[in-house]
């Protein structure tokens, strides 16, 4: 059987199902909705798993998972080197937000990274520590920073509500995903002009590293045909 993960619950998990649905394939949990095991009809050799979206990157990275479906941004921060491990299939389409960097709307002055860097020299002589930088996307935010030639801040972690730490005085910008900006405005935070660091939606991936024997493959095969892959 090949294994096939998608999101357990929420937004992404329907609108897994209907995509899948779309194209003939019927996805749904077994059971009562506390089960996380589920089936597929109208193919053939395809299991299916339940799981959180943050777990199913590590799941494919690991191999116990030959496909599964979540967030671009999750593999990108949850696997080192995810392309030589994991390959996208498909962009499906909903899902939809970006990870950027926002600071606060009163530092009418910084518009771009160029700015944060100025400001975070600054702010490193002023107050004699780094500039914080809140974000659950430590992997994500370390790099583009890098790339980006900013190098005086220091990550702060945040596992939620990531847009209060700046009222809250616990950092002075954040990282963090948005698909609306409500949260950023009511939190009085601004995108940088410069910050887009990762434009995420729900992918189907495919693991390199699980094993693919012939009959997996041409399970694949009939798949990726009923999906017009
Ligand atoms: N408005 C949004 N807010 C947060 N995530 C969003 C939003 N829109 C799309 N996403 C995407 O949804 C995914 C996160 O989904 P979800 O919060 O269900 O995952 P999770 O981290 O596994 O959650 P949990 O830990 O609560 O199980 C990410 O890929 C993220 O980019
Ligand atoms: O741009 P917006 O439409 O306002 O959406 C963005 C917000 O939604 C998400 O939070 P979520 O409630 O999913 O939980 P989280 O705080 O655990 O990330 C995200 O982290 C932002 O806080």
């Amino acid at each position: 059987m090949i294994r096939l993960g998608v999101p357990s619950k929420g937004r992404l998990m329907e609108k897994t199902f209907d995509w899948f649905g779309a194209r003939g394939l019927s996805l749904r949990k077994n059971g009562n909705d506390r089960e996380y095991a589920g089936v597929v009809e109208g193919i053939e050799g395809v299991e299916l798993a339940l799981l959180s979206a943050g777990e199913i990157p590590r799941e494919l990275a690991a191999g116990r998972l030959h496909l599964g479906v979540t967030g671009s941004d999750l593999v990108r921060e949850k696997v080192a080197g995810w392309d030589l491990r994991l390959r996208e299939l498909a962009h499906m389409g909903f899902g939809g937000a970006d990870l950027i960097i926002a600071v606060p709307q009163a530092w009418v002055d910084v518009d771009t990274l160029d700015d944060l860097d100025a400001v975070a020299a600054a702010f490193r002589r002023t107050h004699g520590f780094r500039l914080r930088i809140a974000t659950k996307y430590h992997r994500l935010t370390r790099e583009f920073l890098r790339e980006h030639g900013v190098a005086d801040y220091q990550l702060v972690d945040s596992q939620g509500a990531t847009e209060g730490v700046v009222r809250n005085e616990t950092a002075e910008a954040i990282a963090d995903i948005t698909s609306t900006g409500e949260t950023l405005r009511a939190n009085g935070l601004k995108i940088l002009s410069d910050g887009m660091i990762h434009s995420s939606q729900a992918t189907l991936f495919k693991s390199n590293t699980a094993p693919w024997s012939d009959a997996h493959r041409a399970t694949l095969d009939a798949l990726e045909d009923r999906l017009g892959l």
